[in-house]
């Protein structure tokens, strides 16, 4: 099965990782092409990829197409690569906010098409990845295109209308809770730890926080109530937390970032 990205930029290459290190493909049946020629053609030659010289030679040559690209150059893409599309071959788009419809819409209505939203985690073999196929994309063709994404992490098949939720909580979240491991980092360097070793202790402790919540199938308040002690130290930080309006502000951010997918706000 050959996969031609169009966009080898920051999700491209995280996804194009994942599969090299789960060796889903040969590298060489990984085919890329994006706005610019030295960055593809040296990242295609530093990882024993294919480079196309052009988004439609791309598409002709794959048989299954990533749109890797922003999401306003995404039409634009999709009318250029439209003629070299057709039923044979599956469109997989990664782009936040452009629905299936739309998809159908910019390039063919009998189209096998995935709408995906991945998170950057997928590098590492530990991608949340949401999927929705169309009426066209079933059975062993459906299942080859989630195998990309399972390739790179979980799965969860969602209706479309949970998407923008889902980017914001899973795709986007990615940033806000490196953001909070940063949080906890600047904290332990105002007190005197060096940046790195801070840095070392609070992700090692987001990451062994997140995998024994999965592990205990508790709530995340369950969790918290065990590590609060009566009259302890950690419930005082937890009311100062609140008091300075965290769950708050994690839900204006929230917020925020669907009324930007979407332009939908829920005030
Ligand atoms: N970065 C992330 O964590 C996630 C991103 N996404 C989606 O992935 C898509 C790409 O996002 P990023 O990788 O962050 O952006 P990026 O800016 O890093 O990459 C965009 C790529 O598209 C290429 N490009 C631009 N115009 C082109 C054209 N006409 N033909 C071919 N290639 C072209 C650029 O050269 C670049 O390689 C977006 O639609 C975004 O919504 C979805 C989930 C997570
Ligand atoms: O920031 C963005 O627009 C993309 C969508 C989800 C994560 N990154």
């Amino acid at each position: 099965m050959k996969i031609g990205f169009i966009g080898v930029g920051a999700m491209a290459q995280a996804i194009i990782q994942g599969l090299l290190n789960a060796k889903f493909v040969p590298a060489n049946d990984i085919l890329v092409h994006s706005a610019h020629k030295a960055h593809y053609e040296n990242y295609a030659a530093a990882y024993g990829l294919t480079a196309q010289e052009t988004n439609i030679a791309l598409t002709q040559n794959s048989d299954v197409v990533v749109l890797a690209v922003v999401p306003k150059v995404a039409a634009n893409v999709l009318r250029e690569i439209g003629d070299a599309l057709n039923p044979t071959k599956t469109l997989i788009s990664i782009v936040s906010g452009i629905s299936l419809n739309r998809l159908a819409e910019l390039t063919d209505y009998n189209l096998p098409i995935l709408r995906s939203l991945p998170n950057i985690n997928s590098e590492y073999g530990q991608g949340m990845t949401a999927v929705a196929a169309n009426e066209n994309l079933v059975d062993q063709r459906k299942q080859a295109a989630l195998a990309v994404f399972k390739a790179t992490g979980e799965v969860s098949e969602l209706p479309e209308d949970q998407f923008a939720v889902f980017s914001a909580i899973s795709g986007s979240a990615v940033a806000y809770v490196d953001f909070f491991i940063d949080c906890l980092s600047r904290a332990g360097v105002k007190y005197g730890f060096g940046k790195e070793t801070a840095t070392k202790i609070a992700a090692q402790t987001a990451l062994g926080s997140a995998q024994s919540l999965l592990a205990s199938k508790k709530t995340p308040a369950e969790m918290i109530d065990k590590v609060c002690s009566p009259g302890g130290d950690t419930i005082a930080g937890i009311l100062a937390m609140e008091q300075a309006g965290m769950l708050n502000s994690v839900v204006k951010g929230i917020d925020a970032t669907i009324e930007k997918s979407t332009g939908n706000s829920s005030k």
